[in-house]
């Protein structure tokens, strides 16, 4: 076995008919499938979308609504209906399973993350399928993950997953959006770098009870492959399609879907979380010797390649290093904002006399910084 840890994502557009309302056909053959994998000695993660729609459908909405509180009432109907449908035939194939909500702070806050990894991981060990959602009723806008396809690639980091597979409607990453391209499309069995070429192939949503298109299964990928895991997009609409594309992944195949190949260099267990999981609250702009130093030579960030700070932070939070104009690295900050503004170009020894006290020599120590690092905006 080449794969041990598996975590399946599938898209709403999978598991829901036209009129919203849920596919027990297709619920019944992707629980079918994974108890299978269970069974053959695979532990599978389920990350499953589709509460939105299972309540559209249960409400009568013909379209999304917009209201983010009609949303949530949404979310609050059809994550009961999913979790209910999936416990019947999960049960019935003799296999327990459970629920877990997700929220984007759960995955920032590092007490809340590692609890996390910790059910988890009892959950395989007692053999459960945990079933995973964002919990879309207590999330507005600006604080959600918005897409289960990235939430799906942070929580197969956080759970230490081999691989990856994100069914939906499509049977992988074409080179152009089908919903928009003329003319023939190819689909592009295997990738393994994600250029701007291939980012530039990814447009967005096909149906309406979708969210995020390929745009988002793209961001997931990129994701996936530097936390060191394979990531393949196949259809979730075909008879036992997660089956096959676990066999032709086992086999170092290529023929179904979009498979990503994980980076060799892949980043620790902690770069990967404050990477992909926390915000950047500000940015430190450095010289060049800085920059080379971090950026060439690994080294931590000092005082003294500081020229200058924007945003307010406090200590403990993540940071953008910016050299120019370019993002060079992020990092967590040993000192607040006011608190760097006050020792920046100065030597480390100069910090106790300027605070009047000493944390760390390091504004930023190489341990808790990315180089390059994920562009997730400040
Ligand atoms: N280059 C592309 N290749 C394949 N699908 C694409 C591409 N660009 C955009 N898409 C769209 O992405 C959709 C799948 O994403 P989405 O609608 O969010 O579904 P899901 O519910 O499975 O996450 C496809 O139906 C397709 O219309
Ligand atoms: N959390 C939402 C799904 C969000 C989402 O990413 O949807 P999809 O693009 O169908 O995977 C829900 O359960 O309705």
């Amino acid at each position: 076995m080449k794969y041990k840890r598996i975590v399946v994502k599938v898209g709403s557009s999978t598991l829901s008919n036209k009129n919203a309302k849920l596919n027990f056909t297709k619920i019944d053959s992707l629980a079918r499938q994974l108890v299978d994998l269970k069974n053959k000695g695979y532990e599978v993660i389920l990350v499953s979308s589709g509460a939105i729609a299972a309540g559209m459908g249960e409400l009568g909405y013909q379209t999304k609504p917009t209201a983010i509180p009609e949303q949530q009432a949404c979310a609050a109907v059809g994550q009961g209906l999913l979790i209910g449908i999936y416990n019947k035939f999960f049960r019935e194939y003799g296999a327990k399973c459970a629920q877990i909500l997700l929220t984007s702070s759960d995955l920032e806050n590092r007490n809340r993350y590692l609890n996390s990894f910790n059910t988890l991981i009892t959950l395989l060990e007692k053999d459960v399928i945990p079933v995973i959602n964002e919990n879309d009723t207590i999330v507005t806008n600006e604080i959600k993950v918005g897409d289960n396809d990235t939430l799906a690639a942070r929580v197969a980091g956080l759970i230490e997953a081999d691989l990856l597979i994100n069914l939906s409607d499509v049977k992988g990453l074409y080179n152009a959006n089908p919903e928009k391209a003329a003319g023939e499309l190819k689909l592009i069995n295997k990738v393994t770098d994600i250029t701007d070429e291939i980012e530039a192939m990814a447009g967005g949503k096909g149906s309406f009870v979708g969210t995020g298109g390929m745009a988002t299964k793209i961001e997931a990928a990129k994701i996936a492959v530097n936390s060191g895991i394979d990531m393949v997009i196949g259809s979730g609409k075909e008879k036992n399609s997660l089956l096959k594309l676990i066999k032709m992944a086992e086999r170092n195949e290529f023929n179904l879907g979009t498979t990503f190949l994980a980076q060799p260099d892949r980043l620790s267990k902690r770069k990967q979380w404050l990477n992909f999981n926390l915000h950047s609250q500000g940015k430190i702009l450095v010289d060049h010797g800085a920059a080379a130093a971090l950026v060439c030579r690994g080294k931590s960030l000092l005082p003294g390649g500081i020229k200058e700070i924007k945003g307010k932070f406090k200590s403990g939070d993540l940071v953008s290093i910016y050299h120019l104009k370019e993002q060079i690295a992020k990092g967590i900050v040993n000192y607040n904002s006011a608190e760097i503004d006050q020792i920046k170009g100065l030597h480390s020894d100069e910090i106790e006399t300027v605070l009047g006290y000493f944390n760390k020599s390091e504004v930023v120590h190489r341990d808790n910084m990315v180089v390059g690092g994920d562009k997730n905006e400040y």
